[in-house]
């Protein structure tokens, strides 16, 4: 018998309960979880994200239970992580029509992961709409929510807001509907919330201000339960475990610069640990009183040096500096590098091999990757000439990733 559950007229819930103990993100999920898919049975039968990869041939098999496959219109994938796009090529071989619907980097990574260079796609962009006869879609672009391609998508008819991880909870259940849960969900609600997208605190503030204009009657989420009670109550949640907080963690920003580039560097990194709640000290080594850098070095998590390059090395006195902050005991702090470069940019790996070489824990672009899983900002930091806005954005974003990694100490 098919596995469909109704949420609004022409609109179910095709996904698949997984009630097992589920191995996830190097933890164990006690409570199992659900993979949440849905299909809108419009004029344009549309598919908004699928299962995970191990149940990829249950779930096709179901959904040609409900629907002739060749009538598929559209597969929205709002988030390429196997556990939601994983039963994507087993439907796309079989939904002969089907366009996938996803963002630019999500098309990137699909293609990537399971070969569908021949497949038809539509990239969004943020606020683009999409008819589907009878309903219309409406996308937002919501990155690093938790992975850079992400996006949401909500249907202006029926008012449901499908967000993919976001809003989820890991519970195998059956009922569907928070509404019908045998107790209470915040717990399981608040609780996937810090473990998933807090580490990503300033992408779910973007992301609220972005559905703040919005009418949302019911979230249908990728995980869990389905929340039609009091959808702004669960917005709410968000909005205030997302709310500026600040932590103990401090952070001593040290730099030399000939024109000011990496000056704007230092400025943007600190932003980015701001927005993370870390406290942040940014000094030019050019004028200042070394007493108070090594007693501001001794009080800091984290000491990020930057150094343009000239005459491929480091410039002003930050490697006297350096030399004397080195001599106190780090241990336990972790230390990254970043500079502006023209050509080649060897004072960025001079300073990198002092901390490498130091008791701190040099934090480069394995140690990010091992503890956040961000593979999308390279440390040490280097940055041609003067920061653009793309360039800035990553200065910010580094800084955001290396208050996740404080946090997460
Ligand atoms: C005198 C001089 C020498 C430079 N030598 C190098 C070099 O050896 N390698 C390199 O990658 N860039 C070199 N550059 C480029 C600078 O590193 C680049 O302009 C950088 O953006 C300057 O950043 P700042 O304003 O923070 O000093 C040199 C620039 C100048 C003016």
């Amino acid at each position: 018998m098919a596995n469909k559950i109704m949420i609004a007229e022409n609109s179910y819930w095709v996904g698949k309960v997984d009630d097992r103990k589920v191995p996830f993100h190097r933890l164990i999920l006690e409570k199992g979880t659900t993979y949440n898919s849905y299909l809108l049975y419009t004029e344009k039968p549309t598919v908004i994200d699928t299962v995970d990869i191990m149940y990829g041939a249950e779930f096709v098999k179901n959904l040609q239970e409900i629907i002739e496959l060749d009538k598929i219109q559209y597969i929205v994938i709002n988030h390429v992580e196997p556990d939601h796009a994983g039963g994507l090529p087993a439907l796309v071989n079989k939904a002969k029509n089907a366009t996938i619907v996803t963002t630019e980097k999500g098309k990137e990574l699909l293609i990537g992961m399971f070969k569908l260079q021949d497949k038809k796609f539509l990239v969004i962009k943020d606020g683009d709409t999409l008819d589907i006869g009878g309903k219309t879609l409406k996308f937002f672009e919501t990155p690093y929510l938790h992975t850079e391609e992400t996006m949401i998508t909500y249907c202006i008819e029926d008012k449901i807001l499908y967000p993919c991880d976001l809003f989820s909870t890991h519970v195998a259940t059956y009922e569907l509907f928070d509404d019908l849960a045998s107790e209470d969900i915040t717990e399981d609600f608040a609780g996937y919330y810090k473990l998933i997208m807090h580490p990503h605190r300033p992408y779910v503030r973007d992301m609220i201000e972005k559905i703040k204009d919005i009418e949302i009657n019911m979230i249908a989420p990728s995980h869990g339960y389905v929340l039609r009670s009091n959808a702004k109550k669960y917005i709410a949640l968000y909005d205030e475990m997302s709310q500026k907080v600040s932590t103990d963690k401090k952070a001593l920003i040290l730099f030399s610069s000939m024109t000011g580039n990496t000056a704007k560097i230092a400025q943007y990194i600190s932003q980015g640990l701001n927005d993370m709640g870390v406290e942040t000290n940014v000094i030019n080594t050019k004028n200042a009183d070394l007493e108070s850098i090594l007693s501001l070095a001794e009080k800091s998590d984290a000491i990020i040096v930057g150094s343009s390059t000239k005459y491929a090395d480091m410039i002003g006195n930050i490697e006297d500096t350096l030399k004397e902050i080195l001599k106190l005991d780090l241990r336990g702090k972790i230390g990254a590098a970043f500079g502006s470069f023209g050509w080649s940019g060897e004072a960025v790996e001079i300073l990198n091999d002092y901390i490498r070489n130091s008791s701190m824990t040099l934090l480069d672009t394995s140690f990010l990757v091992k503890t956040t899983g961000d593979e999308s900002i390279k440390l040490p930091l280097r940055i041609r000439f003067s920061p653009d806005e793309n360039t800035k954005n990553i200065c910010i974003r580094a800084g955001r990733v290396i208050g996740e990694v404080l946090i997460k100490q």
